[in-house]
């Protein structure tokens, strides 16, 4: 792999990216292909609009010129036709020619043998009208009358000088019998043409219209053919002599439809329509098509004899379809499908070629920016990175390699690993790393020589791509931090931050282990628990960072004193604990003790005074006392206690009694969580009197377990279990609501005016949530703050004097009085009691107790009531049993008392009389004795 920071081989502008001079050179190359699709259609379109122009017009010609020449041949047809009808007359009257005396038998045959109905079916009779004058008519009509016609006559009955009476008429039949006598010259038109006929001697044309010679074809429009017949058969030639010589009319009428139908009816191609002139009024029409309006038209006229018609021809259906009239469509079709087929190929190729382009310059942009990506990468990584080649030289390194190994990359290149490697296992792991394996380690050092200490992981992964030789990438990274804050974290869950020596975590954990080797050795492991007497009063007088300070003195002088196989550490707070491991004998524990308590005997130097710090010691030991490290130091614990209880600067073994109590504590312990929820917890409550007057002043409320085995349990045996194990949040919850809700039930029923005390724990009062809680309870039984009063102890307040503040002043704002129980048991100090804001001191009933003893018993009690005076405070003296003890009090002018001398702590309804009659009724009443008490519970 060579990495490479020459700039591009490509010349190109700054800041001009690849892509974009790809992009560039696709846009030129792409100029034309792009616009000639576009050319090519409009090209062909135009070639296309041409050739189907041409087409048209060529189709339109032959169509034309095809229409035209069968126009022609049909017209010709027509023409002969006609001529053809015309030659009837013309022949019949060449028979008079022949036989200018024809007779009517002769007549009838001659017709007879033209075969009108078949050859000439359009002619409905071949007729012979002879001129007549006043003289030669009666001959005519005997002559017919002869010919076996009976009833004939000459009519109409006109009379002129001449008359032109039709004679024969052939074939006879009903209708021809009918016309003959008619006079021709009787009607003006027929007469007009016979005239013209006579005179010309050509055969003369005319239209007739109504019942004549063509009777009973009414509908149908027919002509007659007239040609004059003269007397010695030959046509005279001037008109004069015509006239003189003029002997007769041959007519026949002919029909227009059979006529033309004869020529027309068959054509299926053409239509035609034959006009009289250019007249509006067809004299026939070929079957009308269903078509509308025909392709072709022609019009053409015909000279029929002295009179000219027209006709119309109109191409049909199958002439059309035999023309190439589709050819224009499908020209113009083919030519738009190849327009657009051969522009849309042009188009694809150049689109699929500009695609390819765009797409190579990406690629190439895209490859250009990895390799840049890559030289970043490598340049700027933050691990080292390093190319080794089969040889094992460094081929190339990164700067952090560089750095990493602490040698300049220049002297890095070319130097061969194996050789400058420190640690065999570097010089295997190339190896086999060369060999295409992947290997990871952590080694302390890179380089024997020049390289720097630190710990690295090294990671070399062998790299072989076909063609290319095979290389090992060495990935390195300086770890040195990571490791040492992995060593911080460990430390930190290990050790106590203040003292330096381990903590709870880790001293389990040697005691576990130290237990294990005892177990296979047979030997002893001690447990000390070491706890600093009054601890809590330096702490809390000289300051945190003060006590503090004596901690990690504390923590010196016994580390110092103990031998490194021993354990020194701190649990939290002033508590110590020391593991002697694998002792033979309690003696050595009982040396161990000795000796820290030697250790602590010096006096301290702290911030220039000197003060002495005692501990009070308990020592557990395996497998003596307990198996586990919990045990072990539950043991030591309770010992230390009894240790503190002998008088403190003292240790103590754990003895079989206190295991039994330490097994007695954890029975407890799990029946005190089922007692809250059996409703096995009650409350009981105590009176306080006025000592001027016996009345009632106060009532405090008192806890009792009633447990199901054991009977009464007081709450000095299973208080400090609920403590710690901190069910005692969950019973002082239970008992702020159900003191509440008694003293709601004595205002309501008996009208109590005085407030009810309740105690609250050191954990309770420190969490924080107890003004919220009281406020809540109070509110839920709808009482006023008065009502309640809450009694804490001295030690509670002076743990964290502040913090204590505030809660005090957030229980006062809810109205509720306070009382310092026990007062004088602990630290009170004048200093810090008027800074709290409490209403009532409570005398420790140890005092009282003392009360009677000679000299100085009462003087605690005597300050304590000086003192209550002096800030304004009521006093209450607690556990007051007789009537010498109460006389007492009053003359030191103590306010108020509670104790057994009045009443013990009863249930509340055995207190509701002496509440109801509190204002009149004194101590002389019977008090409620012990007995009474147990009985009540
Ligand atoms: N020898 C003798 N004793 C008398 C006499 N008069 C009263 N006493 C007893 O003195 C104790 C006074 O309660 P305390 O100092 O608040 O001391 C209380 C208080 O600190 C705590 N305690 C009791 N109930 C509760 C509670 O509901 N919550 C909390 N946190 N602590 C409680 O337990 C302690 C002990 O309570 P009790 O065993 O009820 O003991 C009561 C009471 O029965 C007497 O004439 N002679």
């Amino acid at each position: 792999m060579q990495r490479s920071s020459s700039p591009d081989p490509i010349d190109r502008a700054p800041g001009e990216s690849a892509a974009d001079s790809m992009a560039d050179s696709a846009t030129d190359a792409r100029a034309i292909p792009k616009r000639l699709p576009l050319l090519v259609l409009l090209a062909a379109l135009l070639l296309t609009a041409l050739v189907w122009q041409d087409t048209r017009q060529r189709v339109a010609a032959e169509a034309e010129g095809r229409f035209a020449l069968r126009v022609e041949e049909l017209h010709r047809r027509f023409e002969n036709q006609i001529q053809a009808y015309v030659q009837v007359t013309r022949s019949a009257a060449a028979l008079f020619t022949a036989y200018p005396e024809v007779k009517r038998a002769e007549w009838n045959r001659f017709v007879d043998g033209l075969h009108l109905a078949e050859r000439f079916p359009a002619v409905t009779a071949v007729a012979f009208a002879r001129v007549i004058d006043q003289w030669t008519g009666p001959e005519l009509v005997t002559e017919a009358r002869m010919d076996g016609l009976r009833g004939f006559r000459i009519w109409p009955d006109t009379a002129g000088p001449m008359r032109l009476v039709t004679l024969y008429a052939a074939p006879v039949n009903d209708r021809t019998l009918r016309t003959l006598g008619y006079d021709l010259l009787a009607e003006p038109v027929r007469r007009a043409a016979a005239e013209q006929a006579r005179d010309s001697g050509e055969p003369t044309v005319v239209r007739v219209v109504g019942p004549r010679l063509d009777e009973g074809e009414p509908s149908s429009p027919s002509f007659l053919v007239f040609q004059a017949v003269y007397r010695d058969g030959q046509r005279p030639a001037t008109q004069e002599q015509r006239r003189v010589a003029f002997a007769g009319l041959v007519m026949t009428p002919i029909q227009v439809a059979p006529l033309a139908e004869s020529v027309f009816g068959r054509m299926g191609d053409v239509a035609a329509t034959v006009f009289e002139g250019q007249g509006d009024f067809p004299l026939y029409r070929s079957r009308p098509e269903a078509s509308d309006r025909p392709l072709l038209t022609a019009s053409r006229d015909l000279a029929l004899v002295n009179r000219v018609w027209s006709v119309q021809y109109e191409s049909r259906s199958s002439f059309e379809e035999g023309l190439d009239h589709w050819k224009p469509t499908l020209v113009l079709a083919t030519g738009l499908s190849l327009s657009l087929l051969l522009s849309t190929l042009l188009w694809a190729l150049a689109a699929t070629r500009h695609r390819a382009l765009v797409i190579a310059g990406r690629i190439t942009a895209s490859l250009r920016r990895r390799e840049t990506e890559l030289d970043l990468l490598f340049n700027q990584a933050p691990l080292g990175i390093a190319l080794i080649g089969p040889d094992a030289r460094i081929t190339d390194c990164n700067p952090a390699f560089a750095r990493t190994v602490g040698v300049a990359r220049d002297g890095l290149i070319g130097t061969d690993t194996r050789l400058r490697a420190p640690d065999p296992a570097v010089i295997a792991a190339i190896d086999s790393a060369i060999a295409g394996e992947s290997v990871r380690l952590e080694v302390d050092r890179l380089l024997l020589a020049g390289g720097r200490h630190s710990h690295f992981s090294l990671h070399l992964q062998p790299v072989s791509t076909p063609g290319d030789p095979p290389f090992v990438m060495a990935f390195v990274e300086d770890i040195g931090d990571k490791r040492r804050a992995e060593q911080h974290v460990h430390y930190l869950a290990h050790y106590d931050p203040l003292t330096g020596l381990p903590n709870r975590v880790l001293l389990f954990d040697r005691i576990a282990q130290a237990a294990r080797e005892a177990r296979r050795d047979g030997a002893r492991v001690a447990v000390l628990f070491i706890d600093l007497d009054r601890f809590k009063i330096i702490n809390d007088s000289l300051g945190h960072s003060f006590g503090d300070e004596v901690l990690r003195s504390v923590a010196r002088r016994l580390h110092g004193a103990m031998r490194p196989s021993d354990t020194v550490g701190r649990l939290g707070g002033d508590e110590f604990l020391i593991v002697v491991p694998n002792i033979e004998t309690p003696g050595v524990a009982a040396a161990v003790a000795e000796k820290v308590m030697g250790q602590l005997a010096a006096p301290f130097t702290i911030g220039g005074r000197n003060f002495v710090v005692s501990p009070s010691i308990g020592i557990s030991l395996f497998p003596d006392d307990a198996e586990d490290a919990e045990g072990l130091i539950r043991c030591a614990d309770i010992a230390m206690y009894n240790a503190k209880d002998a008088g403190r600067n003292a240790y103590r073994f754990v003895t079989r009694e206190m295991g039994a109590r330490s097994r007695e504590r954890l029975d407890l312990e799990a029946a005190l969580r089922r007692a809250l929820q059996n409703r096995e917890l009650f409350l009981v409550y105590q009176p306080q009197l006025r000592i001027s007057d016996d009345l009632v002043v106060g009532v405090e409320a008192l806890l009792r377990w009633r447990h199901p085995d054991a009977g009464l349990i007081m709450p000095n045996r299973f208080l400090p279990v609920a403590e710690e194990t901190g069910l005692i949040q969950a019973i002082g919850d239970w008992v702020l609501d159900e003191v509440c809700a008694q003293i709601r039930r004595w205002r309501d029923q008996i009208g109590l005016t005085v407030p009810v005390a309740v105690n609250v724990s050191a954990q309770q009062f420190r969490d924080g949530q107890l003004p919220a809680k009281v406020a809540a309870a109070l509110d839920r039984s709808g009482l006023q703050g008065w009502e309640l009063e809450i009694e804490v102890t001295e030690g509670t307040l002076i743990d964290d004097i502040p913090s204590a503040i505030a809660t005090l002043r957030a229980l006062k704002q809810r109205g509720c009085l306070i009382a310092l129980d026990d007062f004088g048991t602990g630290y009170s100090s004048l200093s810090y009691l008027h800074r709290f804001p409490i209403d009532k001191l409570k005398i420790d009933r140890s005092f009282i107790h003392d009360l009677e003893q000679d000299g100085t018993g009462d003087s605690i009690p005597r300050a304590i009531v000086g003192l209550g005076r002096s800030l304004g405070l009521s006093v209450v003296a607690e556990g007051v049993e007789t009537e010498a003890q109460l006389q007492l009090l009053r003359s030191l002018k103590c306010e108020s008392f509670q104790g057994y001398l009045f009443s013990r702590p009863v249930l509340a309804e055995e207190l509701e009389p002496i509440l109801a009659l509190r204002a009149t009724h004194g101590r002389h009443h019977t008090p409620v004795t012990e007995a009474a008490e147990r009985e009540s519970v």
